[in-house]
């Protein structure tokens, strides 16, 4: 039978990309992305600024919602220090089987922990699942629909202290109107928009990115 997109995402990145090197593993999926078949990964121009957002935060405890492939949990993960963790949670089995190989091939599984299942379930049990006290930084990136009710949870569960970092994408395309309103007009984030575009193409998008108050 047919393989399925990330399959052959996967292949692009084993034909192209070199081991243990993050940097060509992310240039294979983008030129993959780009000159192959569109995917949803956050892609070059969100992912620069993603990047530029880790780099200052240099960050010990990060959270992904939506793993996907494991584009963005590479971009991540390759400017974290030493001993510092990433945990990225996927819902769907198949992504996550393709994604374990992606941050394999990258070399950066000893910084990464990927769990299946569903941000609901998962987000009450970081505590005593992972020993994580409060994540530094957290980037936004499953269901919108989720976006909202994902982070009024992880303020109730504790997992947000005064400082912490969330980084949502996609909310212009698709768009995530409930959560902007919540972080920009609400009393508990300090939010701000950087503009850019969806990724591989010429429609608007951007990253929101809400620093919690406490
Ligand atoms: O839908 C998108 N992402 C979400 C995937 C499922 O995530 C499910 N999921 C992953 C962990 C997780 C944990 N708990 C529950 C659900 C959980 C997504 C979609 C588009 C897009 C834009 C324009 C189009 F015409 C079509 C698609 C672009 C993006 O950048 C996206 O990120
Ligand atoms: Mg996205």
């Amino acid at each position: 039978t047919r393989s399925t997109r990330p399959q052959r995402l996967l292949k692009a990145v084993q034909k192209h990309a070199t081991r243990g090197d993050p940097q060509s593993v992310i240039s294979a999926i983008d030129h993959f992305c780009r000159h192959s078949e569109w995917a949803m990964n956050v892609g070059d121009e969100k992912g620069s600024i993603l990047d530029s957002v880790v780099s200052e935060l240099n960050p010990e405890k990060v959270l992904e919602l939506g793993t996907y492939c494991g584009y963005s949990t590479v971009r991540i993960a390759r400017l974290l220090p030493p001993g510092a963790r990433l945990i990225t949670l996927e819902f769907n089995a198949d992504y996550a089987a393709i994604a374990r190989q992606v941050i394999a091939w990258a070399g950066l599984e000893d910084k990464v922990q990927l769990v299946e299942g569903a941000s609901e379930d998962w987000i009450p049990r970081m505590k005593e699942h992972f020993g994580i006290e409060t994540f530094d930084f957290v980037f936004l990136d499953h269901w919108k629909d989720r976006y909202l009710p994902d982070t009024k949870l992880m303020e109730d569960c504790g997992l947000l202290r005064k400082g912490t970092v969330l980084l949502a994408d996609n909310v212009i395309c698709p768009g995530v109107p409930d959560y902007l309103e919540y972080v920009r007009n609400g009393l508990f984030y300090k939010s701000c928009y950087f503009k850019s575009h969806l990724e591989y193409t010429k429609a608007e998008d951007g990253l929101e990115k809400s620093v919690f108050l406490g």
